[in-house]
């Protein structure tokens, strides 16, 4: 199937130099959720800027259900709704003006029945009467998701939709994605949490310093994520893995210095006690044990650090 949205080499250097998005190449496909993972100033913002036309890319193409957003770019924009980060709302109109402005924005006419709708599901029907300015900060990111939605957008952006936000509103929202999905809305939404985007997303992409460094379904992820390595250090270095090991998923490192025991950690039972008595069994001593993340952990651990030249600023 065409994906809905595809990047290719979309890369972005902005003025001062710095290089915020490295060719990346993405394909979304129709209906998904996908989660965008990655720590602050990774990129993530950068890129659907570009898609939404707010930035300018320094390179590569993008596509939107085939419209080039570029070149076509009011076809392409029209299907997008973005629910950005911060609050830029007109503080001193009322909550029904605004999302009805945002819909005749993209040349759709009134549609009361569907507009009444969202501001239900986002608990804002009650407040449609308000001034922006009078309601709290969680109503006015119900705003901003009611304004990104008042056009019917085929795709939904959400730009880190949980962060500093309360309890309530995130079941609301969750629940609203799930009901948006079922419509067969594609949703990309990017986020600071692994469990954010366990909890929710199809598949998951992971993105660090402007570079995309896997893409994958959430489950694989998941149960690579749940690997676990137990690296044993032996006293006496050994040629090959007896045949008695056979049944853990053993590897030999380190010039035969080191037994490493893959397993998964969210098993009930680790088979690391009874490894632990056969080698004893078969006197091979360690003086030493060890574990060690699964890669993809590695990566995690990898994108919590700052690159250097922020960590120089
Ligand atoms: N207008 C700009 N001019 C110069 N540099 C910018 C600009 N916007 C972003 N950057 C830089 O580009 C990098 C990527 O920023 P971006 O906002 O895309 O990251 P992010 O992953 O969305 O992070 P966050 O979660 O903090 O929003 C950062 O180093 C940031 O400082």
């Amino acid at each position: 199937m065409e994906p809905i949205l595809s990047l290719t080499g979309v890369s972005k250097t902005y003025g001062g130099g710095h290089q915020a998005l490295k060719s990346v190449d993405l394909d979304i496909r129709k209906g998904e959720i996908f989660a965008l993972l990655g720590p602050n100033g990774a990129g993530k913002t950068t890129m659907i800027s570009i898609v939404c036309g707010i930035v300018t890319p320094s390179g590569g193409t993008i596509t939107v259900a085939g419209h080039d957003a570029i070149r076509d770019y009011r076809k392409a924009r029209a299907m997008i709704g973005l629910v950005p980060q911060e609050l830029a709302t007109d503080q001193f109109e009322t909550v029904l003006a605004t999302v009805k402005f945002s819909r005749r924005l993209f040349g759709r006419s009134g549609h009361d029945a569907y507009i009444e709708e969202i501001l239900r599901d986002l608990s804002l029907w009650d407040k449609r009467k308000s001034k922006i300015m009078h309601l709290s900060g969680g109503m006015k990111r119900r705003v901003l998701i009611a304004k990104a939605l008042a056009h019917e957008p085929d795709i939904l952006f959400l730009d880190e939709p949980t962060a500093g936000v309360d309890v309530s509103l995130r079941r609301d929202m969750w629940k609203l994605i799930s009901r948006l999905r079922t419509r067969g809305v594609t949703i990309i939404l990017t986020t600071h949490y692994i469990d954010e985007a366990e909890e929710m997303a199809d598949r998951v992409g992971v993105i660090a310093n402007g570079e995309l460094l896997l893409v994958d379904e959430k489950q694989a992820l998941m149960s690579k994520l749940g690997k676990r390595e137990l690296d044993i250090l032996l006293v006496d270095p050994i040629a090959a893995i007896p045949e008695a090991l056979a049944e853990w998923d053993l590897s030999l490192e380190d010039e035969g210095n080191r037994l490493r025991y893959t397993f998964d950690a969210q098993a009930e039972r680790t088979g690391i006690p009874s490894l632990l008595r056969k080698l004893g069994d078969l006197g091979i001593a360690f003086k030493d044990l060890e574990t060690s993340k699964s890669s993809l952990e590695d990566i995690f651990v990898g994108l919590v650090s700052q690159p250097d030249e922020e960590k120089a600023a």
